[in-house]
């Protein structure tokens, strides 16, 4: 049987409101979701839906107001910063734009040395993590020496796959880690999560507005719209046979390169188009 590893239960965000007298804006209205130990949740949705707050509300980064976040059995909702720091053990993030999330100043090798050293990792066994870390993402044992700068941004996400890596987490948050990415790069960057997750067994929570990066990748999708999660459930099912409206438009417009996927797509979309006209039409009449 799969073990829970992440349960997300009726979560509310707000974010304090600008201004005098302006409102809180509640960005997550009573969200649930769950991760096994090993398995990967999409999390789809437009841009504003709320997204990043969900996984930013995992790493203790937005204002929690509500429900409950457990993670490895206990409830981390309203974590200290000192239990935060022990978490940063299982639970890490990849964020979308490797140009900023990794120190420019930093070489490679110091970039993956910091979380080993904070949790008192020795030099040598520091070392000898790192020189897995690098084989491990496909980057050549001598970018010890380099600086983010020196790399595509294929390989600075890499980077930051292995620095997320370095504890040996039980989750990470991907929050649009292939976004920024050129297509050919974007494949390769999710075979190697796939990769990863079948030799470490870690799960994923993998955000992503691209439904079909998302099919790649997950298991399970979960979909949201203005704070809410409006549908969810296996990959292929939420992904190719959606029954939320908003799923389904979301489907239709993601791009396809197969051109039979796409003719498919085509006849679905006259489709809905066609059952919105008899709808008002029925409405109108
Ligand atoms: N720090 C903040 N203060 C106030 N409002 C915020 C803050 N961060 C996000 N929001 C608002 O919360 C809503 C959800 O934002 P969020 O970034 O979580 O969405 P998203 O689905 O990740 O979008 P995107 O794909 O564009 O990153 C948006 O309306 C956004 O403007």
């Amino acid at each position: 049987m799969n073990e829970r590893l992440l349960s997300v239960d009726d979560l509310v965000v707000e974010y304090p409101g600008k201004g005098f007298r302006a409102e809180p804006f509640r960005a997550l209205k009573g969200v649930s979701i769950a991760i096994d130990q090993g398995r990967t949740l999409g999390l789809v949705g437009e841009s504003g839906s709320g997204k990043t707050t969900l996984g930013r509300a995992l790493l203790g980064l937005a204002p929690v107001s509500g429900g409950t976040v457990t993670f490895d059995g206990r409830d981390i909702s309203h974590a200290s910063r000192r239990q935060r720091r022990e978490l940063s053990r299982d639970l890490q993030v990849v964020f979308q734009d490797p140009y900023t999330s990794l120190n420019p100043a930093m070489e490679v090798g110091d970039i993956l040395a910091e979380p080993l050293t904070i949790q008192g990792t020795s030099a040598t066994a520091a070392n000898q993590r790192i020189r897995e870390l690098l084989d491990r993402v496909g980057l050549p044992q001598d970018s010890v020496h380099r600086r983010p700068r020196e790399f595509s941004g294929g390989q600075r996400q890499r980077v930051a796959i292995a620095r997320a890596l370095a504890l040996k987490p039980k989750l990470i948050v991907c929050d649009e880690p292939v976004s920024a990415l050129d297509l050919t790069t974007q494949a390769r960057v999710l075979d190697l999560f796939l990769e990863i997750q079948r030799d470490t067994g870690v799960a994923y929570l993998f955000i992503s507005h691209d439904l079909d990066v998302v099919r790649h990748i997950s298991h399970d999708v979960a979909v949201m719209y203005r704070g809410d999660i409006v549908e969810q459930g296996r990959a292929e099912l939420v992904t190719r046979t959606p029954e939320h409206p908003y799923t389904q438009r979301l489907l239709l417009a993601s791009p396809v390169p197969d051109p039979d996927r796409q003719a498919e797509r085509r006849r679905n979309r006259r489709r809905l188009l066609d059952a919105e006209a008899a709808d008002l039409s029925a409405s109108a009449a």
